[in-house]
C-alpha cells in the first residue's frame, strides 16, 4: 500500500509514545484522520468541541509527556488555540494538527470556514505566536522534514507546536521515516558551562549559613524529580514547593517543609523562607498569583536553576546550555551538607491539624468537603484542582506517597479539570482521578463529561457549588459574579444514552452525612464518572482565598506609573 503524509505523521506520533489522539472531525482533516486511525498503535478519541479537545491533549501530556489534538481549519483551530495557550504557559509539549484548504484553492478561491478572503496564512501566523514551532506543509515532499522539526522542537523545548496539513496532501505519497532517535535525542549540557556552574554554585552555597530549596513547576516538566531528590538529600536543608509544583516532591519526606505561597503558605513554609539567607530556586515561576500580588517575592539572594540555564547571585554569573537534570545531579556530588534550616524548621513544625468532623446533619461546609477529600487520598490517587477556591482547598491536602497532583496555575482556564483529567485518565487508567472544581468552572466545559461516559472513565468530580464566581467575589465583587444555578447532578445523567454504554452518576450533598454516603457510592461506581454537587454557603470560602484575594486585588488596582 502507498505510504503517505498521513502515515508519516501517524508513525512519528506512535514512535514518541502517543497511544490516543484527540480529535474533532471536519472536512479539512477527514483523510488525515483515516490515516491516523489506520495506525495500529493509535486510538482516536472524539471530543465534544475543540477547546475540550486541546485541553484533553494538555492533560494527556501531563500523564505521558506529550499529547496531540487534530482539528479542522479555522473554526476548529481557533478554539483549540486556548488549550494550546495552556500548554505553552504550563510547559507541556502538545502537538496541534490542523487540516487546511486544498492546495489548489489557496490564493484562487474563497472557502468555507475561512475569514472569507484570499488569505490562507492567518492561522499559521496566529499559531506562531503560541507555539515554539509552527509549520504548514505545502508539498508532500516537504512533510518529513517539517513534521520531524516540529515534533523535535516540542520535545526539546517542552512547548506546544503546530502542524498544518492541507486536505489533499494527507493521502499523497511520502518518504518513510528514519530512526526516531534523530527526533527525540536531547541536547547534552555544554561541559565547560556545566562544570563552571556546579563549581560556582557549590562555592557560593558554602558561603551561606541557611539555605532553603524552593521547588517550582518546571522540575516535573523535564523529569528532574529524581535528580532533585538527590540534591535535597545531599544538602539536608528544608525544602518548600511553589503551589504549582505540588506533587513534584514527596510530602512525607522528612525535609518537606510545606507549600510556600507567602501569607497563604501551608505548614511553616513562609517562616523558614523568611529565616533563610539564600533560596535555591529550581524550576520556579514568580507571578502575581504565585507571589500573592507581589507580597511574597523572595527577599534573599537566589541561586536559580531553570530548564536549561543556571544563574548565580554572587558572583553574578549566567550559564546557558546547562540541562537542569545534569546540574542537579552534579551539584549533589559537589555540595556540602548543611541542615541548619531543617533543624530550625523542626522547632517550628506545626502540629498536624486534626480536621474536626462536623455533625452528620449539619449544613455541608467547605472544610468538611476538604476533610473528607483528604480521607479519600491513596497512593493511586491523582487530584486535579481547578482555578477557584479549589486551588486553596487542594493545596492544603496532604499527599500520601505516590499520590499525584495536577494544577493549571499559570494559564488558569476555569473548566480545565474536566477535559484535562479525561485526557490524563486515558493515559493512566490504573489511577483513581478526583477533581475539585467549582460551579462556574464546570459550566465552561461540562460537555466533556459525556466523553467520560463514552469511554467509561470513573473520574470523581467534586463540584463545590457556592453559587457563583467566588474567587472573583473575593478579588472584586459585582453582579457579573453571579451565574445561573444548574441541576448539576441531573445534567450529567443526561449524558447517559438508552443504548447502554458507560453511565454517569449524579449525586447531591447538602450535609456531612450525604457527602460521606456519596463518596462511598462514587468509589464503588466504576463504569463512568460520578459528579457530587457539594452545596455550600455562598460566603463559605477558605481563609487563604480571602487573604490572597485581598492582595491580588491591591496588585490589580495599582495606578499607572507616572512616566507611562
Ligand atoms: C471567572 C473566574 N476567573 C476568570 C476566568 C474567566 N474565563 C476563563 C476561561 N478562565 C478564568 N479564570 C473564576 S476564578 C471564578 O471565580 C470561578 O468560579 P467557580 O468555578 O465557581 O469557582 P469559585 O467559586 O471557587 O471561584
Ligand atoms: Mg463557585
Amino acid at each position: 500500500a502507498l505510504f503517505t503524509v498521513g502515515d508519516y505523521l501517524a508513525e512519528r506520533l506512535a514512535q514518541i509514545g502517543i497511544r490516543h489522539h484527540f480529535i474533532v472531525p471536519g472536512d479539512y482533516n477527514l483523510i488525515l484522520l483515516d490515516k491516523l486511525e489506520a495506525h495500529p498503535a493509535l486510538t482516536e478519541v472524539g471530543c465534544t468541541n475543540e477547546l475540550n479537545c486541546s485541553l484533553a491533549a494538555e492533560g494527556y501530556a501531563r500523564a505521558c509527556g506529550v499529547g496531540v489534538c487534530v482539528v479542522t481549519y479555522s473554526v476548529g483551530a481557533f478554539s483549540a488555540f486556548n488549550g494550546i495557550g495552556s500548554a505553552y504557559a504550563e510547559n507541556l509539549p502538545v502537538i496541534l494538527v490542523s487540516g487546511a484548504p486544498n492546495t489548489n484553492d489557496v490564493d484562487q478561491h474563497l472557502l468555507h470556514h475561512t475569514l472569507g478572503e484570499h488569505d490562507f496564512i492567518y492561522q499559521l501566523e496566529m499559531a506562531k505566536r503560541i507555539t515554539c514551532c509552527a509549520v504548514a506543509i505545502r508539498r508532500a515532499s516537504h512533510a518529513p522534514e517539517l513534521i520531524d522539526r516540529a515534533i523535535r522542537t516540542a520535545l526539546l523545548k517542552r512547548k506546544p507546536v503546530y502542524i498544518e496539513v492541507p486536505t489533499n496532501l494527507s493521502g499523497e505519497a511520502c518518504a518513510q521515516p528514519g530512526p526516531i532517535s534523530a527526533v527525540v535525542k536531547p541536547f547534552p549540557s555544554d561541559a565547560p558551562a556545566l562544570d563552571a556552574a556546579v563549581t560556582g554554585a557549590s562555592e557560593f552555597l558554602r558561603s551561606k549559613q541557611k539555605p532553603v530549596i524552593l521547588v517550582g513547576p518546571k522540575v516535573r516538566r523535564v523529569g528532574a524529580e529524581k535528580a532533585l531528590l538527590q540534591l535535597v538529600e545531599a544538602i539536608g536543608c528544608a525544602v518548600v514547593l511553589q503551589p504549582a509544583a505540588k506533587g513534584s516532591f514527596p510530602e512525607d519526606h522528612a525535609q518537606f517543609a510545606g507549600i510556600f505561597w507567602g501569607q497563604v503558605s501551608t505548614l511553616a513554609a513562609d517562616t523558614i523562607v523568611n529565616w533563610s539567607d539564600v533560596l535555591v530556586c529550581i524550576g520556579t515561576v514568580f507571578t502575581d498569583y504565585s507571589t500573592v500580588g507581589w507580597t511574597a517575592l523572595p527577599s534573599v539572594p537566589q541561586l536559580v536553576a531553570d530548564i536549561d540555564n543556571v544563574a548565580l547571585p554572587n558572583p553574578n554569573m549566567y550559564f546557558s546550555h546547562v540541562q537542569l537534570q545534569d546540574f542537579l545531579v552534579r551539584l549533589s556530588e559537589a555540595v556540602s551538607w548543611n541542615s541548619c534550616t531543617m533543624t530550625e524548621y523542626n522547632r517550628l513544625r506545626p502540629d498536624p491539624a486534626l480536621g474536626q468532623a462536623s455533625g452528620g446533619q449539619e449544613r455541608l461546609t467547605r472544610k468538611e468537603v476538604a476533610r473528607q477529600t483528604q480521607l479519600l487520598l491513596t497512593p493511586e490517587t491523582t487530584v486535579f484542582t481547578e482555578t477557584g477556591d479549589s486551588w486553596f482547598n487542594g493545596i492544603q491536602l496532604c499527599l500520601p506517597p505516590g499520590a499525584e497532583f495536577e494544577i493549571e496555575m499559570q494559564w488558569g482556564h476555569i473548566g480545565w479539570t474536566i477535559p484535562a483529567s479525561f485526557g490524563y485518565a486515558l493515559a493512566k487508567p490504573e489511577r483513581r482521578t478526583i477533581l475539585m472544581t467549582g460551579d462556574g468552572a464546570f459550566q465552561m466545559t461540562a460537555q466533556e463529561v459525556s466523553q467520560m461516559v463514552r469511554c467509561r472513565i470513573p473520574i470523581i468530580i467534586l463540584l463545590i457549588n457556592n453559587r457563583g464566581y467566588t474567587i472573583e467575589v473575593e478579588i472584586h465583587d459585582g453582579l457579573y459574579n453571579r451565574i445561573q444555578n444548574w441541576n448539576y447532578a441531573l445534567l450529567v445523567e443526561a449524558f447517559n444514552s438508552e443504548e447502554g454504554g458507560g453511565r454517569a452518576l449524579g449525586l447531591k450533598a447538602h450535609t456531612a452525612e450525604q457527602i460521606s454516603e456519596a463518596l462511598k457510592r462514587a468509589i464503588a461506581h466504576k463504569d463512568g464518572p460520578t459528579l457530587i454537587e457539594c452545596s455550600i454557603h455562598q460566603d463559605d470560602c477558605s481563609r487563604e482565598l480571602i487573604t490572597w484575594g485581598h492582595f491580588v486585588a491591591a496588585a490589580n488596582s495599582r495606578v499607572p506609573a507616572k512616566d507611562k
